[in-house]
């Protein structure tokens, strides 16, 4: 079996014979280069990373554009450095999957290091703060979710992690802001060089939340003399410290059975999937789509890689914003979101699949095409149209992405209100518009409060995707009359009767979803719309078929005809 390490790399003869690309360049030289001259660090070194960053990175090193690796940092509480990077000397298999079914197939070695940041581990530590205090170090990015950027909970009021992270100061920083905050605390210190912060995380003004995030535990840090004032205004000094905004799109499932499968088919082995304690996914390989954009606000202080020679664009911070709205609250991730939500209800595994089946194809479309699109800025640089156009046509429906409703719907608290509130406010303030008149945003609302009641549309109960206000959400939801154990009964024995829930406690949270639903004209039709949700096995789909317009008939016409 081909075995994924440096000593498995040596059998290139059997990689080529499998179709695996494999790195040209000097992977010592490299490393020795990133030890003495480090330039990029990446914090979260999951998925996406691997398949858009470190796939970028290797382009580069393959046409002798770069001479060093990027360094992976992982958090005290990230597992996947020792599970993941380190049993194999930090090199990925990704697999590229394209609508004909082909899969590209390459072993990138562009991770020269990958190392713990966590202040016990004091060998990987203190190469960590080797890097920060080189000055050649340019950027440090991130991909971390939604939440790792998050110091305080509904309401405003710090987390408890958060707090910890203050009191504790950078000599004990657990969380991720803390700790890239403490490692750029020791780069102020040793002569406040110049760096640039990349969150490539799916929120809008991606660079100002991580902005928020690391100036707030450094003002905390320095109210309580921890660190010194300076270090505020160091992270505050755009000329030294910049954050660029970024938009990043390339659909990267979790790791797949059935690609494995095809590896080991190939005589690859030894690939196998770890779940960290986090829920995060990973393996030694990596699966995504072929399509990719990356686009950056072009602000790096410390200068950047040739980063255009990889495909990635830059261009300047209104233009990345526009292009960062079109995405991730119009054209592509309301679509998924909506799936994702719809998928655990109807029963589905597959996003693919989920393309196939009219009704849900309709609703993807309509959030799309009729309610996201009209109040969409054309960004200039990548068409909203043509950009959906590939959404919904090649890119969600491509049966060889192994996508799946229950990954898209984690942490769907921390979304719902970027996915749909940024459209919902733009409807409401457009006089020529009326918020009141959307219908399918709406829906997947109402399917997402439908959703966390974890019972699909046959009255089966399924466990949801993890998020972070899960229990919270459903509680409120189910307070109405009373007690956890009416909440208990209500999921063992089947649906539970729509006036014993209380959807208000959610539909009136303007923090969750960004805008005030009821001030919108929405809030009375997502109740009703949840409420028919409720009415029975088959409700979720009677109720997208009614709303959408979508009549029983046309809809088994259209699957006959698609069978035949
Ligand atoms: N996968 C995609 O299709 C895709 C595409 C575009 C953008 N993104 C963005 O990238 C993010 C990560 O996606 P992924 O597929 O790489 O996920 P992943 O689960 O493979 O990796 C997530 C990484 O974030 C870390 N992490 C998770 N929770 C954290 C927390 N609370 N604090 C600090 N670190 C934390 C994990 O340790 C892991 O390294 C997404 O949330 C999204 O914002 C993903
Ligand atoms: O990664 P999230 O959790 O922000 O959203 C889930 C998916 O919609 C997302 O990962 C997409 O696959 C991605 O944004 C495509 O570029």
């Amino acid at each position: 079996m081909l075995e994924l390490n440096e000593r498995g790399l040596g059998r290139i003869e059997a990689w080529q014979a499998a179709g695996v690309e494999l790195p040209r360049y000097d992977r010592g030289k490299i490393a020795e280069n990133t030890l003495d001259h480090p330039r990029w660090l990446h914090f979260g070194a999951g998925n996406i990373f691997r398949s858009l960053i470190a796939k970028a990175q290797q382009k580069l090193l393959n046409e002798g554009l770069a001479d060093t690796g990027i360094i992976a940092a992982g958090t005290p509480d990230s597992e996947s450095i020792d599970r993941v990077y380190r049993p194999h000397d930090n090199l990925t298999l990704l697999v590229e999957m394209a609508a004909d079914g082909h899969l590209r197939k390459e072993v990138l070695a562009s991770v020269a290091e990958a190392l713990c940041a966590d202040p016990f581990r004091t060998d990987d530590y203190a190469r960590l703060v080797r890097a920060f205090e080189n000055p050649s170090l340019q950027l440090v990015s991130f991909t971390v979710t939604e939440k790792g950027y998050a110091l305080t909970e509904a309401g405003g009021a710090y987390t408890e992690e958060a707090r910890r992270d203050f009191d504790a100061g950078p000599e004990r920083a657990e969380q991720v802001m803390a700790a890239a905050a403490a490692l750029a605390y020791r780069r102020y210190l040793k002569g406040a060089f110049p760096l640039a912060f990349v969150s490539l995380d799916n929120c809008p003004h991606n660079g100002d939340v991580l902005r928020t995030g690391l100036t707030t535990v450094a003002r905390e840090w320095a109210a309580r003399g921890l660190a010194e004032e300076g270090f505020v205004r160091y992270l505050e000094d755009r000329s030294r410290v910049s954050f660029p905004l970024t938009m990043i799109d390339k659909i990267t499932p979790r790791p797949s059975a059935a690609i494995r499968e095809e590896l080991t088919k190939l005589g690859i082995g030894g690939l196998e999937e770890t779940t960290s304690s986090r829920h995060t996914h990973a393996a030694p390989f990596v699966n995504a789509e072929t399509a990719e954009y990356l686009v950056i606000e072009d602000d790096f202080p410390a200068g950047r890689p040739p980063l255009e020679a990889a495909g990635i664009l830059f261009a300047d911070r209104e233009t990345v914003n526009r292009t960062d709205r079109m995405k991730v609250t119009a054209c592509l991730n309301p679509l998924h979101t909506a799936l994702a939500v719809t998928g655990c209800l109807l029963g589905y595994a597959r996003i693919a699949d989920e393309m196939r089946d009219p009704l849900l194809r309709r609703l993807a479309e309509r959030i799309g095409r009729d309610e996201g699109l009209p109040v969409v800025e054309d960004p200039g640089i990548l068409p909203p149209e043509k950009f959906l156009d590939e959404v919904l046509n090649e890119r969600l429906p491509n049966p060889f992405i192994p996508d799946t409703p229950q990954r898209i719907a984690s942490d769907t608290s921390k979304k719902i209100g970027i996915r749909f509130g940024h459209t919902i406010r733009a409807h409401k303030d457009r006089n020529d518009l009326d918020a009141a008149n959307l219908t399918a945003i709406p829906l997947a609302v109402a399917a997402w409060c439908r959703y966390l009641l974890g019972i699909d549309d046959t009255g089966t109960p399924f466990e949801p995707s993890p998020d972070p206000r899960l229990d919270e959400l459903r509680e409120r939801l189910l307070r109405q009359d009373g007690t956890q154990a009416k909440a208990a009964k209500a999921q063992t024995a089947g649906l539970p009767d729509a006036a014993a829930l209380n959807v208000r406690a959610i539909l009136a949270d303007t923090e969750l979803f960004g805008v005030d639903l009821y001030e919108a004209g929405l809030g009375a039709k997502i109740e009703g719309m949840f409420r028919g949700m409720l009415d029975g096995p088959g409700a979720v789909r009677r109720t997208l078929e009614r709303e959408l317009g979508y009549e029983a008939a046309e809809a088994s016409s259209i699957e006959r005809s698609e069978r035949s």
